[in-house]
């Protein structure tokens, strides 16, 4: 059974945590789908499995190509496509616009885009009376690094009061979830116990509803990973000694046999 939006709403009321993860790609994406992942973002993170810096230069159709592909390794998980910088934030109609092309081209069931009260509140709205699931995001917000940085956010309590009540007007726009990232996480927790509809944390403590992690990261794909990601396996190593091996192989005729 595929897991719905309402699903996740449920798991945060059965107190049951939401396991996300990012992909990029069919194989990663059947992978993560087969090993019980519940939400699989197509994040515009993959900007760096793509050789980009930050998450700025991607475009929508760079998003929407990966996404397709994604979709097609998913059966059981709720598939959620990033709205890449600037495909959104210039009029209501952009975001229509480009939310629409996610969910018809790529069969995706959800956008998520980045940012708060004032600026993404009526977005939101707009789209969910459309019949598109919105999944929100808050805290340390990539798309405007040239702002913010990548610093933790939410820090004094002017900061935190700002961010708890941003996710309170998201969760009244219509979002189905948010994302709190990089932020404390007694900021976290407040704001878990305050919504109806599940926080997913990353680099946001261990009380929100669940959490996700950029899955190159989790799998060491790449040089380095930021200070809240947990390298759960070295693919690095692993795929530079069966290269290695195949190397050996070639060079001595050992392969094929
Ligand atoms: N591989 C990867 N994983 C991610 O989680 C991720 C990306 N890329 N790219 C998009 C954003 C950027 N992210 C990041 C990247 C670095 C820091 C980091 O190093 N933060 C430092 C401060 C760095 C600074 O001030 O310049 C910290 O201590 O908070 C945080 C979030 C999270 N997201
Ligand atoms: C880290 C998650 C929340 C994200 O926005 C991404 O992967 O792009
Ligand atoms: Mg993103």
């Amino acid at each position: 059974m595929p897991v719905t939006t309402q699903q996740l709403i449920q798991f945060k009321q059965q107190g049951r945590p939401i396991v996300a993860l990012t992909a990029w790609d069919y194989a990663l994406a059947q992978i993560l789908d087969v090993a019980g992942v519940d939400l699989i973002l197509v994040g515009d993170s993959m900007s760096v499995v793509l050789g980009y810096e930050t998450t700025l230069p991607i475009t929508l159709d760079e998003m929407l190509y990966h996404a397709k592909s994604v979709r097609r390794g998913v059966k059981r998980a709720l598939v959620v496509v990033d709205l890449p910088f600037l495909t959104y934030q210039e009029s209501i109609q952009q975001a229509m616009h480009s939310a629409g092309r996610a969910i018809k081209e790529t069969g995706a069931q959800a956008v998520k885009l980045e940012g708060g009260y004032p600026a993404m509140v009526e977005t939101i709205a707009r789209l969910v009376q459309a019949g598109i699931p919105v999944m929100a995001h808050v805290g340390l917000t990539p798309q405007s690094l040239h702002q913010i940085g990548l610093r933790q956010q939410g820090k004094t309590e002017e900061a935190a009061q700002r961010i708890f009540h941003e996710a309170i007007a998201l969760e009244q726009a219509g979002a189905f979830s948010i994302v709190l990232e990089h932020i404390p996480a007694d900021l976290a927790l407040q704001i878990t116990q305050k919504l109806r509809i599940p926080t997913i944390g990353i680099g946001a403590g261990v009380n929100c509803d669940g959490q996700v992690l950029v899955t190159s990261d989790v799998l060491g794909l790449l040089e380095k990973q930021p200070p809240f990601a947990k390298v759960y396996t070295n693919l690095r190593e692993t795929i530079t000694k069966a290269v290695q091996d195949f190397s050996v192989e070639v060079r001595e005729r050992k392969f094929p046999q």
